[in-house]
């Protein structure tokens, strides 16, 4: 029988550019912070590339090989404290390629799924740098269907919709979204809400890089659009209770999975 309701916990952390080791550690700390909190979360979520930020230049260097630091801390972490973790992203490296992946584990400690970001972003020069993935992120969390992307992702409209299609109830979105464009994400986010009539959980990450100074407002919508939790701009933990039965209730009120004409579209 699928939960009823999931208590989240996103991590809106600040990330150290090029600095893998302080990241790790920053993490680990608000993980702890996350599970001896209260409500003790079911989800714990966190931003895009926390583990080098957007060191580019240098992502060769810093990126993690396979990803097994990170599997080794989340894996652990997770089934320790019998937690789900969307784990953010990280620059993971593969052979000689990068990737921003987001890796998935269960309250026992088993990577569920991975996405890695399939739309990399030129105005960061993602793409000189990035290879992207080549298939779409779900998972499913304590018998929940979710869909996983990544930033940028969310101005494709069509991605969202192939998910809720898939049966997704929940989006999870890390990201390192920057100002000035606080309007664009939260405009995003509530559409990407309100025509999927899905939950819409958004961790963005805060602090400045360089010239890129990052907004946080990492979000929590409902499936009516409503924001049932909204971050500021300071490092912080958001913590929200979603309710799975909203979907069905604004899916039965207004029934667009079935007035869709996908026959003209
Ligand atoms: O689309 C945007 O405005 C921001 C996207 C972004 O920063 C990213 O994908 O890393």
């Amino acid at each position: 029988m699928p939960q009823h309701s999931l208590n989240l916990a996103l991590l809106q952390m600040d990330i150290a550019i090029g600095e893998p080791e302080a990241n790790f550690n920053k993490l680990e700390n608000m993980l702890e912070e996350a599970v001896t909190g209260s409500p003790k979360p079911d989800v714990i979520v966190f931003p895009e590339m926390w583990n080098t930020g957007y060191a580019l230049e240098r992502i060769q260097q810093l990126a993690d090989e396979n990803g097994e630091r990170t599997d080794a801390l989340l894996s652990a972490f997770s089934r320790k404290h019998g937690v789900n973790i969307v784990g953010g992203s990280i620059a993971e490296k593969k052979e000689d390629q990068i990737f921003n992946t987001i890796y998935v584990y269960d309250r026992e400690g088993n990577k569920v799924a991975d996405y890695s970001k399939i739309h990399l972003f030129r105005l960061m020069d993602e793409e000189k740098y990035l290879v992207s993935g080549d298939k779409i992120g779900s998972a499913h969390i304590d018998e929940v269907a979710a869909g996983v992307m990544i930033c940028y992702d969310i101005r494709f409209p069509e991605l969202a919709r192939k998910l809720a299609l898939g049966g997704a109830k929940v989006l999870f979105v890390p990201a390192e979204w920057p100002k000035p464009r606080l309007h664009h994400w939260r405009t995003l986010l509530t559409a990407r809400a309100i025509e999927n009539q899905m939950f819409v959980v958004a961790c963005n990450r805060v602090g400045i890089s360089g010239e890129t100074d990052f907004f946080g407002h990492s979000m929590v919508i409902d499936p009516w659009g409503e924001a049932i939790a909204e971050g500021g701009e300071n490092e912080c933990i958001i913590r929200a209770e979603i309710h799975l039965d909203d979907v069905d209730r604004v899916r039965r009120t207004i029934p667009i999975f079935e007035d869709r004409r996908p026959s003209l579209y």
